[in-house]
């Protein structure tokens, strides 16, 4: 990698300025104005980094990205990105970073893997059964299923999922190298590396992992870190190491990430993970149970089965909801934990309410209901517009209504993916702008549910 002194990287500045002045449409003391205080802070293997004072000036700059790019690479005689930074942002990095290299490994290696998430306490169902199974099967070829990519709400288990590979892999094969990192401390990794220009030492680090396990991917949406977490996502995948991301959403509906990520994110297994359905919901609970400090608390199945019917759409509240038993179960003391005692605690949860709420199986129904067909037909291949055209209406509520995600919403509707759901989605918006009668039946079937 060249390194450019203080005053190369001015002598190139100025070149570049002179040559945007002559391209961009722009009056003297306009250019001036705009591009008058912006510096060249450095350029490495990728990117060059300029530097503004305001925020008006980043914004109007990052207009002419492009431009500027175009220039970079008719004076330097390479392709390089362009980043464009406020003085502010890079005197805060360089103060909170200097060090960030240095405790990479003892920040993100290993010290974040929990240890108690493990596939031996993963229970397992119909909802997550895949996502399990794709996780396991990374484990045993690496590289094969390359990203793969697990989505679904929050609370479901991915993270759980992501840390168990990690475990796996440090028990079973120790001298692969496992990184798990949440994409919020990834961005803030990537933007520190570009201010204290330590990008190609951080990618030298990355590229030593043999797994990279990236949790919530949706949040990595600074747009300057994408472009380096691009660069070394295909290092990476050239050199066939594992990667691992977990998303709320599948990798096509992901907004803020550019297409080029989302389109290689999609290019290898993407399995969704669902709620668990009652039976499941209860052996996790039981699983919970296992190993807790109050034995000897007696809890009736009946309380196991309330709390699977009402906070399976998300296992963490599941668990809370143990949580706050267990711990009301040592305040009070009650002789047994029965149904009475359960739905004393919980009278006041607003979790509870949920059941008033809109669902899915509602929205189905009452369009099922509206049309006169059954809940198989609704959920069934058919294209006869009789049963077709009402399952478009009942997908687009659910969208609407709901906000369901497209591959959520295939779930509900006999397993269809995400984009035959899209398309479903799609159609119905259409044919409700071009035809009367639809939009009439939309606002009965509308009243009906009360929204
Ligand atoms: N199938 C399961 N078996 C056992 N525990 C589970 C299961 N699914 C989820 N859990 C537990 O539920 C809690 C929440 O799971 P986790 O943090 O993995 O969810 P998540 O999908 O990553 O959520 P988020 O998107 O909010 O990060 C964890 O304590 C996890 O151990």
């Amino acid at each position: 990698m060249v390194h450019y002194t203080e005053g190369q990287l001015n002598d190139i500045y100025t070149q570049v300025l002179d040559h945007l002045k002559k391209i961009l449409n722009f009056r003297d003391e306009e250019f001036k104005y705009w591009f008058g205080n912006s510096y060249l802070f450095d350029i490495d293997d990728d990117f060059a980094s300029i530097v503004v004072t305001t925020k008006v000036h980043k914004t109007i700059i990052t207009n002419f990205i492009e431009e500027i790019a175009t220039v970079f690479e008719q004076i330097i005689g390479k392709k390089v990105g362009c980043h464009i930074f406020l003085q502010a942002e890079i005197n805060q990095s360089i103060k909170i970073s200097k060090n960030n290299l240095s405790d990479f490994d003892s920040k993100f290696f290993n010290t974040k893997l929990k240890e108690e998430y493990t596939f031996d306490n993963f229970v397992t169902g119909k909802s997550n059964r895949d996502a399990e199974a794709a996780a396991r099967a990374v484990c045993y070829y690496p590289g094969q299923y390359n990203p793969l990519f697990i989505f679904g709400n929050s609370g479901l288990g991915k993270t759980h999922l992501l840390h168990a590979i990690g475990n796996f892999i440090h028990e079973n094969n120790p001298e692969l190298r496992v990184l798990y990192i949440y994409s919020e401390d990834l961005v803030t990794l990537l933007i520190n590396a570009m201010t204290t220009k330590t990008v190609e030492e951080l990618k030298d680090k990355i590229l030593t992992y043999d797994f990279l396990l990236i949790d919530d991917i949706q949040r990595l949406k600074q747009s300057t870190s994408q472009e380096i977490f691009f660069n070394i996502y295909n290092k990476l995948m050239n050199e066939n190491k594992q990667i691992v991301i977990t998303s709320d959403i599948h990798p096509t509906e992901l907004k803020g990430i550019e297409n080029r990520l989302i389109s290689r994110f999609s290019s290898g297994l993407s399995v969704p993970i669902g709620s668990p359905e009652f039976e499941t919901a209860k052996a996790i609970l039981r699983k919970k149970m296992e190993g807790r400090q109050n034995d000897n608390i007696m809890i009736n199945e009946e309380v196991l089965d309330f709390l699977a019917t009402r906070f399976s759409s998300d296992v963490r509240k599941l668990e809370g909801s143990l949580n706050e038993l267990f711990f009301k179960a040592i305040l009070y003391n009650p002789e047994v934990i029965d149904l009475e005692f359960v739905t004393e605690i919980f009278k006041d949860d607003p979790q509870i309410k949920v059941e008033s709420e809109l669902t899915a199986a509602q929205i189905k129904q009452v369009v099922c209901e509206f049309y006169g067909l059954t809940k198989s037909q609704i959920e069934s291949k058919s294209r006869t517009a009789t049963i077709a055209n009402p399952r478009h209406i009942a997908i687009y509520l659910c969208r609407k209504h709901l906000n369901m995600p497209f591959a959520k919403i295939g779930m509900e509707f006999g397993g269809r993916d995400h984009t035959t759901i899209m398309s479903s989605y799609e159609k119905m918006k259409k044919m409700l702008k071009e035809k009367d009668t639809f939009q009439q039946a939309l606002h009965k079937i509308e009243r009906k549910l009360g929204v």
